[in-house]
């Protein structure tokens, strides 16, 4: 459970704003917590996927598919997408 954000300093003196900050938190919290739910969940789905196929005698990794969702999130965001994408991987399938 994240800090009551309106007991969060919003770094102003000046109420208006620092009501206006308050309401934009109150979004980027609930934001923050469906990115850590959807991370999870793709964690979870990524560790079944591998699973499945190990156990059908496939490989741990499928570096094509890997080098795509790499592209995607590069082209959406920059290189700071490739690093995102890379993190996503990694928390799925592990360390390569
Ligand atoms: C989940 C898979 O297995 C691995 C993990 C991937 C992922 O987390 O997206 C992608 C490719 C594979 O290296 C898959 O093949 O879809």
């Amino acid at each position: 459970m994240s800090a009551d954000v309106k007991a969060q300093p919003t770094g102003t003196d000046a109420a208006p704003a620092a009501e206006e900050i308050t309401a934009i938190r109150e979004r980027i919290d609930e934001i923050d917590q469906s990115l850590i739910d959807l991370w999870l969940e793709r964690s979870r789905l990524s560790q079944q996927v591998g699973r499945t196929r190990m156990a059908s005698g496939g490989t741990r990794l499928v570096l094509s598919r890997e080098r795509e969702i790499v592209e995607r999130f590069r082209e959406a965001l920059g290189p700071d997408g490739t690093q995102v994408a890379l993190l996503l991987l990694r928390a799925g399938r592990g360390p390569l």
